[in-house]
């Protein structure tokens, strides 16, 4: 069980508290002039991938106070008990063992009496053999004709997961075009098989529950779509194969059972694309390369169980979040990748962290009094620079960003690389940095401008600096290193979760909006006028109505 310490009654959080005071005051660039080695103290490794931490606001005691209080939450005893395996998501009475999937050493870890790995050993061999025939082309389909397209039917962590990472190792695809369909918006399914041949598509249903109203919808159009093309000939069982823990749904679906791929209640959503929702990720990349990806999380996993909090780089940035966050006031942070294959790694962790801590209630059932999970949000560099950066550098609010690039890129054209790592390394200057009023001043006096001249203009072009940013730079983007990256800022987001007390690993708060939703379904195409909500909802629903029918 998960100890329950309110953060903010800990020595070390008075003790940050008081440093923020004085620390609060001061400039980063004052920090840096001061110590040149700053770089050398407030920076970690792991295989090849380095993390630069020392453009935040933090002096040595800073960041041994943040341990401080990890300890004093208990924050190892929490890590422990989640590789155990013992039931943590309290709030669901379940084990939360996304890091059984990936545990390459095979050690036994028991859940319930039993170990798991027998299992999850079994499902990988499962899919190795599945997407082994769909990519060597002896999967048929029912016409006789080797696959080429997937499309992966599911929503939230059962299509986030694999999207981003297909996209991510896009320069690992092999003879298999991956599709997503996620939105129940009946335009993503549309205009998806608009471009597909049924006879070599295969549906890949994902969703943990297999009742999700958005998947289900999405399914049984796709079915629909596939025996209205193929003029009933099609079987529906060639073409089709199912991600999910229901095997009872999955059965009634058509679906044959030895093309259901399971997993386990103990799996969170957005914690599964290490599970059978990778599915789509394998039959894309190959069952080697989805290896390789669990060998990076898996090292990561063990980085983070093993090292001393000083040390180990998912507790730092967890710490440092924690810093900006209930210190600074920080509302969000960015993920700002430069790295096009990673379009998708900012959407993904919204999810991943946005569920897992946007709580409210602590692990007493009582409600917090101190902030907790920042909004997420970003885009990949060089795009967010030309947007919304002009908000991060001069405006009124502190966004600590993660700056995400590789030292080598899948696409060495000329010297596009080195222009979009100088735009990398100059953006965390600048934002450290910034630039005074007497260096404005002086640069446009070199200009040439008067005197009377500097002084309307120069306002406006003075940046405070002083803007929190960690430089996360590897050397490639390989399947390992993005298992790492991935297992990196999961372990993050239950280090916050730990400290901040609350149940990471439930979403109760997806749940109303869904129960409101079937409530309401059928009100849209009944004749009535409607009047069982608020003057709001029934006015939208009744308008909603008239709209469609003039
Ligand atoms: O995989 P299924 O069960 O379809 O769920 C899909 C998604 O549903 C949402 O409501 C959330 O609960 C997510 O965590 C989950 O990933």
């Amino acid at each position: 069980m998960l100890p329950k310490h309110n953060p903010t009654t800990t020595e070390a959080w008075q003790k940050l508290e008081i440093q923020f005071m004085t620390l609060q005051a001061s400039h980063m660039r004052e920090l840096f002039a001061e110590d040149p080695h700053r770089f050398e103290t407030l920076h970690a490794r792991f295989e090849d991938i380095l993390v630069d931490y020392s453009k935040n606001l933090v002096i040595d005691e800073t960041l041994k106070d943040l341990i401080a209080l990890a300890d004093e939450v208990e924050l190892k005893d929490a890590i422990n008990a989640m590789f155990r395996g013992e039931k943590i998501n309290q709030t669901e009475g379940r084990s939360v063992l996304h890091t059984a999937l990936r545990n390459r050493s095979n050690s036994p870890i028991v859940v319930d009496g039993e170990d798991v790995m027998p299992e999850v050993n079994r499902v990988l061999k499962q899919m190795k053999t599945f997407s082994g025939k769909v990519l060597d082309g002896s999967w048929k389909g029912y016409s006789g004709k080797a696959i080429t397209d997937i499309v992966n039917i599911g929503i939230g962590g059962s299509d986030l997961g694999p999207y981003m990472v297909t996209e991510a190792l896009r320069p690992y695809w092999k003879n298999i075009t991956p599709h997503f369909v996620s939105n129940v918006d009946g335009t993503h399914i549309a205009e998806t098989v608009k471009k597909l041949n049924p006879e070599t598509t295969l549906f890949i249903i994902a969703s943990k529950t297999f009742t999700t109203q958005e998947t289900m919808t999405n399914a049984e159009s796709a079915r629909g779509w596939f025996l209205e093309k193929t003029g009933g000939k099609g079987e529906v069982a060639k073409h089709f194969v199912a991600v999910s823990t229901n095997e009872k749904e999955v059965t009634k679906f058509g679906i044959a059972p030895e093309n259901m791929f399971v997993f386990w209640d103990w799996v969170g959503g957005r914690y599964s694309l290490w599970s059978s929702i990778g599915l789509s990720i394998i039959c894309t990349i190959g069952f080697e390369n989805f290896e390789q990806l669990l060998d990076g999380a898996h090292a990561m996993d063990n980085h983070f169980k093993d090292e001393p909090f000083d040390k180990n780089i998912p507790v730092i940035l967890a710490l440092l979040g924690i810093w900006h966050n209930n210190f600074f006031g920080a509302a969000s942070e960015a993920i700002l990748p430069y790295d096009q294959y990673l379009h998708r790694f900012a959407a993904y962790f919204q999810q991943g962290n946005m569920e897992s801590n946007g709580k409210s209630t602590d692990r007493e059932g009582k409600p917090v009094t101190y902030q907790t999970g920042p909004i997420i949000w970003g885009e990949p560099g060089t795009n967010g620079q030309h947007a919304f950066y002009q908000l991060i550098h001069q405006g009124t609010k502190v966004i600590p960003c993660d700056f995400i690039a590789p030292a080598i890129s899948h696409n060495p054209i000329g010297d596009h690389h080195d222009k979009l790592l100088s735009n990398f390394f100059a953006q965390t200057e600048a934002l450290m940095k910034g630039k005074t009023l007497e260096e404005v001043q002086a640069e446009l006096a070199a200009n040439g401008m008067s005197k009377d001249e500097i002084a309307l203009h120069a306002p406006f072009r003075v940046f405070e600096g002083n803007r929190p940013t960690n430089s996360i730079l590897f050397r490639e983007l390989t399947p390992r290193t993005l298992g790492s990256l991935i297992a990196m800022y999961e372990h993050k987001i239950f280090t916050q979760g730990v400290i901040w007390n609350v149940f990471s690993f439930d979403q109760w708060g997806v749940e109303l909006g869904k129960v409101l939703a079937k409530k309401i379904l059928p009100e849209l195409t009944s004749k009535e006028e409607i009047t069982s909500h608020d003057s709001s909802t029934n006015g939208l629903i009744n308008e909603f109505k008239r709209l469609k029918s003039v």
